[in-house]
């Protein structure tokens, strides 16, 4: 049975620009991924950043009612949280970045409770990914954006985390940008999929559409 979906906001672009790119309005509805892929270079994490508000850039993003500019920068992307491709680690152990984290979600990318006590440290770069996931989520956002959130995994391990993901979103109702080169993971995650070609970001008509 499909999950009903939680009540959630739309996340709408709004002639956004940042860098080389032309201003990019789309929406997106919660619970639906839209995959961003592009060459490297092509602006696809700069994008990003400009819809978590971390970069000055043109235009408006708004969540549902609410404007981006209407909100202090930490208060926008507490709701519209960014994943960055690095994950930043400040205290020595997992525990400490991740008081909120549900056992389940843990258990679902193969961590049992004991992870809570390693030292970040030892944590290789796929272990960093699928914790900084469980961190993200833990904190109740409204929307995520994730740039390339399994870039360091093997596919089986990549695919363990696509199914865990895309279960909750369709649970909570984010609406999600995910950057993703892998055309094969695109074609199991996308519910949208858009190309920065040149200047241009457009969609892309395939199976996902
Ligand atoms: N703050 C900045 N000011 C000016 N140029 C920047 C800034 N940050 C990134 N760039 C440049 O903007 C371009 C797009 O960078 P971005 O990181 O968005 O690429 P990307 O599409 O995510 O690439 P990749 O797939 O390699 O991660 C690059 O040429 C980069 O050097």
């Amino acid at each position: 049975m499909e999950p009903r979906l939680r009540a959630q906001d739309p996340l709408r672009l709004d002639r956004l620009s940042i860098g080389d790119l032309d201003a990019v309005s789309l929406t997106l509805a919660p619970g639906k991924i839209l995959c961003l892929s592009g060459a490297s270079g092509s602006g696809k994490s700069r994008l990003l950043r400009a819809v978590a508000d971390l970069e000055p850039h043109g235009g408006e993003a708004w969540l549902g009612e609410t404007a981006q500019s209407s909100l202090a920068g930490h208060a926008w992307r507490a709701r519209v949280m960014l994943l960055p491709a690095e994950s930043h680690w400040w205290a020595d152990t997992v525990g400490e970045h991740l008081p909120d984290a549900s056992p389940a979600d843990l258990e679902a990318l193969g961590f049992t409770p004991e992870v809570l006590g390693w030292q970040v440290s030892r944590l290789s770069s796929g272990e960093k990914q699928r914790l900084a996931l469980v961190r993200a989520i833990s904190r109740q956002p409204s929307a995520l954006l994730l740039d390339e959130p399994t870039a360091n995994l093997d596919d089986a391990t990549t695919q363990r985390v696509e199914a865990w993901l895309r279960a909750l979103i369709r649970e909570r109702g984010w609406p999600v940008i995910l950057v993703a080169h892998d055309p094969a993971q695109i074609a199991r995650v996308a519910d949208h999929h858009w190309r920065i070609v040149g200047r241009r970001l457009a969609e892309e008509a395939g199976a996902w559409a």
